[in-house]
């Protein structure tokens, strides 16, 4: 594997976890680049959603390390991973329906590590016009893309500097991944954000991604930068 990483803010080591007797991590092993969108691809099933997880303390590491800037958060309870700067948009978004957008977005100050922040209103605004327009707006009345888009930046009202993000394109049109495809890319440039990418679509990974991992079965199998992210080899492991 690629490993060519010179300040790593994240690597996961031999990571073993596992649903009851049912082991889906087996030894997953990762470096990510500070700054970088780095995309995990992969099969339905693999372990890529648990893999988030684990990283994000949602689920027990048996075996294996975790390594945030150079600190061991292997066992650190997620609450406390959200305070050192660790945000996780979850597959399904998660937006609570019934909650207005702004309200939905003051959720994300639980995770802040300053408990005395304010709503960067403006700078989300700015980032997210949609979400100005239907602040009012409950947040189950939102299309898919929007809570997407909702989702993202309730994650970065907690201030992040690492992005854990489960399929934002699944289920919205091409157009609007687009849009949040360039998004996340503005965010890593503009504030140095570092984003870890759980993927499907092949198009959407090429657009954003700086590096890919490839998982099957709970290990990586393949990595690599964007330029030899190959349609035909990812194409064979991804259609089932
Ligand atoms: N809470 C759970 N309890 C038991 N088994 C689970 C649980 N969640 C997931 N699994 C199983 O763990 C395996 C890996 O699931 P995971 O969601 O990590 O895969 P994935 O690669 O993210 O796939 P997908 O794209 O479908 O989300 C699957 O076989 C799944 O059935």
């Amino acid at each position: 594997m690629n490993h060519a990483y010179t300040a790593p803010i994240l690597s996961v080591n031999q990571l073993v976890a596992a649903y009851g007797q049912s082991t889906i991590l087996r030894g997953t092993t990762l470096s990510m680049q500070k700054g970088a969108i780095t995309t995990v691809m992969g099969r339905n099933g693999v372990g890529k959603t648990t893999l988030l997880k684990t990283i994000m303390g949602l689920l027990p590491v048996q075996e294996g390390t975790i390594t945030f800037n150079n600190q061991d958060i292997t066992k650190i309870p997620s609450h406390k991973k959200a305070k050192i700067g660790i945000a996780y948009v979850p597959q399904g978004r998660e937006i609570i329906p019934k909650l207005s957008v702004y309200e939905n977005l003051q959720l994300g100050l639980i995770a802040h590590a300053d408990k005395n922040a304010k709503l960067p209103e403006e700078e989300i605004y700015h980032l997210f016009p949609i979400l100005k327009d239907f602040r009012k707006r409950a947040g189950g009345n939102l299309s898919g893309g929007q809570q997407q888009q909702l989702a993202i930046a309730r994650a970065l009202v907690s201030n992040p500097t690492l992005l854990l993000l489960d399929e934002p394109t699944e289920g919205i049109q091409p157009s609007i991944a687009q849009e949040i495809g360039s998004i996340l890319q503005k965010l890593v440039k503009e504030k140095g954000l570092s984003v870890l990418l759980v993927e499907q679509k092949i198009d959407f990974a090429t657009q954003v991604t700086d590096h890919y991992y490839f998982m099957d079965r709970g290990k990586m199998v393949m990595d690599g930068g964007a330029e030899e992210l190959n349609h035909k080899a990812l194409e064979k492991y991804i259609s089932v």
